[in-house]
This record gives structure tokens, C-alpha cells and sequence, in this order.
């Protein structure tokens, strides 16, 4: 708990900023469940405060159909939770330091998801890399998914092991070992998408390893698919976004 920082004496703009992405978090949570890659509680999304030294997360073990943005917690980047207007007892997720450590390691990210989707996570059990068999891993993941370190839950060895495995590669998801997966993007929306392709391409690759041995695609032709997803797919930058 960090009492020194209390939410009603921050500046409007800033409990604004808070107040925003609190209804963004606890929106994109829903989506675990809705794309099958939660049971119970087993998943978090964050997302960093623009303009502010805080993030918010979903509280440890609450339903996801329970949660909403008033019950959403407000975190420093150590990873403390602030005095946000929530209860004293209401804890933040459990992998609250690893995503801290996240946001304090890597500047460009500004939303973390982790989840214990079944096909993805079975390929952290065996600290198997999901190849760059597919155009659309090469899309997203700009090459193979990496395996991170077996880490403990609660403290800093989680986000040590995303970050020194993030920092090698250009994919958004990492299986860290005997676990499953985390994600990252610029915002929740692009983290949670991560999670979602991970999984789809993680039960795919699991199809084609049962029917023979998956071929993986040329290193160059994974940087032309890559180059051309990550600037040219989708509409321009300016397109209207809700989210
Ligand atoms: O990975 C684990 C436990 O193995 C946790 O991320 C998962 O159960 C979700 O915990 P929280 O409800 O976010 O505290």
C-alpha cells in the first residue's frame, strides 16, 4: 500500500485519466471469458494511467462478472496500491509486481494481460516456442513466441523474466515456463489481442503438430509479413477508435 499517494487530492485532470482507464480495464477483463481464455479468476489485464506514474488492475480473485470500474485498483509503478477509494482490504492481483516491473522496464507498453489459456499455456508446461509456422504468427508475433524463465508468484521474478525475454524478440507474448502466458501492447486493447492470437495460433500449431511436422516459414518472408502488418494492415493511425 502506498497511503502517501491518495486519489481525491490528485489533480482533475489526472483523476479523470484514472477514472477513463479504470472503465477501460475493467471492459477489456470481459473479454477473458468471452474468448475462453480464463476459468474462475485465472487472468488480469492492465493498463498504464497516460500522463501518470500509476496503472490500474483488477482486484486478486474477484469473479470476472463481479468486476467493474469502481472496483478496479490504482497501483504506483513499484506496484503499490494507492489510496484509490476501494476498500483498505480490496488486494490488486496477485502478478501485480510483475506487471509494475513491466512498466517500469519497458516504456513503450502501456497494457499487460496474463492468462492460463489451455493451448498456450500447455506450451509453457514443456517450455516448447510456438515456430513461426503461420502468416499470421509472423503477423503478430514477427517471429517464433518465446518461452520465459519458471518464476515465483508475488515478487519482481515474473516481470524479470518477461522483460529479459520481451527484450530479445519482437513477439508481444511470452510462455513463461510451467505457466502461461503474458502479453503486452501499447494499451490493454492491443495486450489482450496478443492473448487472444496466442491462443488461437497456439491451438492451431497443436493441429498441424498431430498431422505431420509444421514447416516453419523463411526468416525473410517473416520480416516482409511482419513489416507489412505492423504499418500497413488495419486503417491509419487517425481512424476512430472507441476504445
Ligand atoms: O497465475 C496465477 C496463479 O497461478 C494468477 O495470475 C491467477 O490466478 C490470477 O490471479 P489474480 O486473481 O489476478 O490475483
Amino acid at each position: 500500500m502506498n497511503p502517501k499517494i491518495s486519489l481525491r487530492e490528485l489533480d482533475a485532470t489526472t483523476q479523470a485519466a484514472v477514472a477513463k482507464t479504470r472503465e477501460t480495464v475493467a471492459r477489456w477483463h470481459a473479454e477473458l471469458p468471452a474468448n475462453n481464455l480464463v476459468v474462475w479468476t485465472a487472468g488480469n489485464v492492465s493498463q498504464r494511467v497516460a500522463g501518470t506514474e500509476l496503472f490500474v488492475i483488477k482486484p486478486s480473485g474477484v469473479r470476472y462478472d463481479e468486476l467493474a470500474a469502481d472496483n478496479m485498483v490504482v497501483c504506483d509503478l513499484e506496484g503499490n496500491k494507492i489510496a484509490d477509494g476501494t476498500a483498505e482490504t480490496l488486494r490488486p492481483s496477485s502478478d501485480t509486481a510483475a506487471h509494475a516491473y513491466v512498466y517500469r522496464h519497458l516504456p513503450q507498453v502501456g497494457g499487460v494481460v496474463h492468462t492460463h489459456s489451455p493451448y498456450a499455456t500447455a506450451f509453457a508446461a514443456v517450455y516448447q516456442p510456438i515456430p513461426c509456422v503461420l502468416t499470421m504468427i509472423a503477423d503478430e508475433f514477427g517471429g517464433e513466441i518465446p518461452v520465459g524463465p519458471f518464476a515465483i508468484i508475488g515478487d519482481d521474478s515474473i516481470g524479470r523474466g518477461i522483460v529479459e525475454t520481451l527484450r530479445e524478440s519482437r513477439s508481444p507474448a511470452v510462455l513463461m515456463g510451467n505457466h502461461g502466458p503474458f502479453t503486452v501492447g501499447k494499451d490493454a486493447k492491443a495486450a489482450v489481442k496478443a492473448a487472444v492470437m496466442v491462443e488461437e495460433i497456439a491451438k492451431t500449431v497443436t493441429f498441424a503438430k498431430s498431422l505431420g511436422t509444421p514447416r516453419p516459414i523463411d526468416p525473410a518472408a517473416v520480416d516482409a509479413l511482419w513489416q507489412r502488418y505492423q504499418n500497413v494492415y488495419g486503417q491509419p493511425e487517425n481512424y476512430p477508435d472507441p476504445n
